[in-house]
C-alpha cells in the first residue's frame, strides 16, 4: 500500500494546517501576521505589541500593554538553580546548545498540558537574561539583574554590555525582532507544532524548535554571512570569490529561500534600518556590493532557480550595528522567534491532530513467510 504514497521530501509545496498567525507569500513577497503588514508594525510598534499580537490575536489597547509589559518584567528573572546551571556548562559550548539546555532546565510542572499564554510570557522574557547571562560570564563579567524600567529590547541591550542602549539602537533591535518574530511554517516552528501534537508541553516544544534553528541552513546562517564578508574583505574581490564558492557548488549565505521567489520583504525592510542605524561602515557599503554580485551570479549559476537575498543578509548588517557579536546572531534570532514558535504552540493545542506523515521502505525484505 505504501508503494503508492506519493513522495514529498522536504515537504515542499505541502500545508500541513492552516493558521491566523502569518501569511508568507512567496511570490509577491509579502509578510502579514494576524492581518498587519509585518513591516509596518516593525517600524511603529515594539517586540512586547507583536508578542500580545501574536497571541492574543489583536493588538493591545494602551492598559492591557502596560499590564502586558509588567507581566513580562516579573517574568525576566532566572531562578538560582538555572544559574548554578549556566555556570557548570562547558566554556566550549556554544551559545544555542547552552540555550536549548536552559530552555529545557525550565520545563517543571508549571508547564503542563495545555500550554497557555502566561507559560509563553514566562519562557519568552527569560531568553533574553540567559543569553545575556552566559555572555557576560564567558566574558570575564559580573551577569547583570535585568531592569524593571527598560523594555524586553533594551533591558537585553543593557544585560549584554551593561549601559543603557541608544535609543537608535533599541528600535532597530527592535525592528529586526519584530521582523524576525514569525514565519509560518518554517523547519523550527514546523518542530515545535509537531512536538505539541503528542501533547507535550511548551518547554518541550521550544527546546525542539531551538535545535532546528541552530543549523545553518536555518538560523544558523547570519554568522557566516559575516564570515562571506569578511572573507571578501574589498569590492574587487566580491566577484573573484562568489564565482569560486559557485564553482565548488558552495552556497552564498544570506541568499535563497524555501518559499520566496523573489527578495525576502524582511530583506528589504532591515536593508533600510541598516541603512539608518550604519550609514557610514564600510561593512554596509561592502553588504550592498555584494548583494548586488551574487544576485547576478545566482541568475548566471542557478538559472530559473530565483534566488534572491533573504532575512538573513541584512539582519547581520543590523545585529552588527547594534553591537551584537556574531556568535549572538542566531541566538537573538531565537529570542525574537519565541513569540512566533509559542504562538504557534497554543494555536496547535487548540484544534490539535498528531503530526504522523509517512516513509516508503526501501530496504530488504527478510526471507520466508512473515
Ligand atoms: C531564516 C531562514 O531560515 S532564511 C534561510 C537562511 N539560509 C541560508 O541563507 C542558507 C543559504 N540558502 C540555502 O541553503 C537555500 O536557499 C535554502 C536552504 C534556504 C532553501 O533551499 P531549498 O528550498 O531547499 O532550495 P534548494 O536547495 O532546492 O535550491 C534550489 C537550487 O538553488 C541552489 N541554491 C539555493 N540556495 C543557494 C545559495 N544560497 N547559494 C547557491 N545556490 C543555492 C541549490 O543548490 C539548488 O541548485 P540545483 O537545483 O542546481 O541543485
Ligand atoms: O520560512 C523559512 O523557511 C525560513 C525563514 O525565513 C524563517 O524562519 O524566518
Amino acid at each position: 500500500m505504501t508503494n503508492h504514497v506519493t513522495i514529498h521530501k522536504g515537504l515542499e509545496g505541502i500545508a500541513v494546517t492552516d493558521t491566523q498567525l502569518s501569511l508568507v507569500d512567496g511570490e509577491k513577497g509579502h509578510l502579514v501576521y494576524r492581518g498587519h503588514w509585518a513591516k509596518e508594525l516593525a517600524l511603529k510598534y515594539t517586540y512586547e505589541h507583536v508578542a500580545f499580537l501574536l497571541w492574543h490575536g489583536r493588538l493591545p489597547s494602551d492598559d492591557e500593554l502596560r499590564a502586558f509589559r509588567e507581566q513580562m518584567v516579573e517574568a525576566r528573572f532566572l531562578p538560582a538553580y538555572l544559574k548554578a546551571i549556566l555556570d557548570q556548562l562547558p566554556k566550549n559550548m556554544d551559545m544555542m546548545s547552552v540555550l536549548r539546555t536552559a530552555v529545557s532546565a525550565l520545563g517543571d510542572d508549571s508547564y503542563g498540558w495545555p500550554p497557555t499564554v502566561e507559560q509563553a510570557m514566562a519562557v519568552t522574557a527569560k531568553v533574553p537574561t540567559i543569553i545575556a547571562y552566559r555572555y557576560r560570564r564567558l566574558n570575564g563579567q559580573e551577569p547583570l539583574e535585568p531592569r524593571r524600567d527598560l523594555s524586553h529590547t533594551a533591558n537585553y541591550l543593557y544585560m549584554l554590555f551593561g549601559k543603557e542602549p541608544s535609543p537608535a539602537h533599541v528600535s532597530a533591535l527592535d525592528a529586526y525582532l519584530i521582523l524576525t518574530a514569525e514565519h509560518g511554517m518554517n523547519a523550527s516552528t514546523f518542530s515545535a507544532r509537531v512536538t505539541t501534537s503528542t501533547r507535550s508541553d511548551l518547554i518541550s516544544a521550544v527546546t525542539s524548535a531551538i535545535g532546528t534553528m541552530k543549523g545553518p541552513l536555518h538560523g544558523g546562517a547570519p554568522s557566516e554571512v559575516d564570515e562571506t564578508l569578511a572573507a571578501i574583505g574589498t569590492k574587487e574581490n566580491a566577484e573573484p570569490y562568489l564565482r569560486s564558492l559557485l564553482e565548488r557548488g558552495e552556497r552564498i549565505m544570506g541568499f535563497g529561500h524555501r518559499v520566496y521567489k523573489t527578495r525576502d520583504p524582511r530583506a528589504e525592510a532591515l536593508a533600510v534600518v541598516a541603512k539608518r542605524v550604519a550609514g557610514d561602515d564600510p561593512w554596509l557599503d561592502l553588504a550592498v556590493h555584494v548583494e548586488e554580485v551574487a544576485i547576478k551570479l545566482l541568475a548566471e549559476y542557478k538559472p530559473g532557480r530565483k534566488l534572491y537575498t533573504n532575512v538573513e543578509f541584512y539582519a547581520a548588517a543590523v545585529l552588527r550595528a547594534v553591537g551584537l557579536p556574531k556568535e549572538l546572531y542566531t541566538p537573538t534570532f531565537t529570542l525574537s522567534r519565541m513569540a512566533g514558535w509559542t504562538a504557534h504552540v497554543l494555536e496547535q493545542a487548540a484544534d490539535n491532530r498528531l503530526i504522523r506523515p509517512q516513509s516508503v521502505y526501501t530496504g530488504p525484505m527478510p526471507e520466508g513467510e512473515a
